[in-house]
């Protein structure tokens, strides 16, 4: 069931350079897909990039029948920022239910705290274009927020002759999601392949900055909340002790 491959020295780096003067942000991307559309081979060259350079590191953690968890690390800088990525591949079950396996707590928390997704069909293979709906119905289950991140591709453009979905059912099928869409060969374009990912992190990244932004405007009110409760506390302390003062001033009446 669990797989390793990868050097030990990567993992002792992985481990040591963990920390956040290595990079400006880290981002957990989800490559989600049907069998065979080619969520392995899309981290591989993405990672397989940074291979010679020393800056990635590669695991297999899960494989069994239900559920086909990959997981790669790497370093990338898009826009000026450095980047720690953590890709995860997932072979997810259809529906969320306990008997096909979207119960699994894997499953269920790399959803959850993933920062965006990658949803990938092969345009020689209708089936895995029709999955992509149910894929995307299970993220929005298990994560209820409609900000997801996500990017669109159909994979395999090298094989024209075996293709047997259009461009136009994938873009419409994007534009029902809210997705960004994008048509690749991972085996004949690996620019177009940093390209969507490289799409993705600017999807986290805007939707980082609004959090934050929201953040601060929270704040902000709360610190107006705070300092308006400071001065009416102190108003009040003020008028008691006037209070005080005045009646402790009044004439004792003698009688
Ligand atoms: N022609 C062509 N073949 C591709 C492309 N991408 C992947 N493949 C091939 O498709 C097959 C499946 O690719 P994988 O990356 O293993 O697919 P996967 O989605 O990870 O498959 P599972 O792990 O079984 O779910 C492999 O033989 C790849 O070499 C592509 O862009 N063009």
């Amino acid at each position: 069931m669990t797989l390793w491959c990868g050097s030990a020295r990567g993992r002792e780096r992985l481990r040591s350079e963990s920390d956040s003067t290595v990079y400006d942000e880290e981002y957990k991307i989800v490559v989600v897909g049907a069998k065979d559309v080619g969520k392995t081979a899309i981290c591989q060259v993405y990672v397989g990039g940074r291979e010679e350079e020393n800056h990635c590191d590669r695991l297999v953690i899960q494989k069994n029948a239900k559920v086909r968890r990959a997981e790669f690390c790497t370093w990338d800088t898009v826009d000026g920022q450095t980047c720690c990525m953590r890709l995860s591949e997932l072979r997810m079950p259809l529906k969320v239910s306990t008997q096909n396996g979207n119960d699994d707590p894997i499953v269920k928390s790399l959803t959850q705290r993933a920062d965006g997704f990658l949803l990938l069909y092969s345009v020689t293979d209708t089936d895995s274009f029709w999955a992509t709906s149910g894929y995307y119905d299970v993220i929005m289950e298990l994560r209820n927020r409609m900000d997801t991140p996500l990017v669109f591709i159909a994979n395999k453009t090298d094989c024209a002759k075996q293709q047997v979905v259009t461009s136009s059912k994938g873009r419409d099928a994007a534009f029902d999601i809210g997705a960004s869409f994008y048509e690749t060969s991972v085996r004949s374009d690996p620019e177009g392949v940093k390209y969507v990912f490289h799409d993705v992190i600017r999807q986290v990244r805007s939707v980082r900055s609004h959090v934050r932004s929201q953040e601060q405007s929270c704040t902000r009110v709360r610190g107006l909340i705070h300092r308006l409760s400071l001065k009416s506390k102190r108003k009040r302390s003020k008028s008691r002790s006037r209070q005080k003062l005045t009646s402790s001033e009044q004439p004792v009446d003698k009688n």
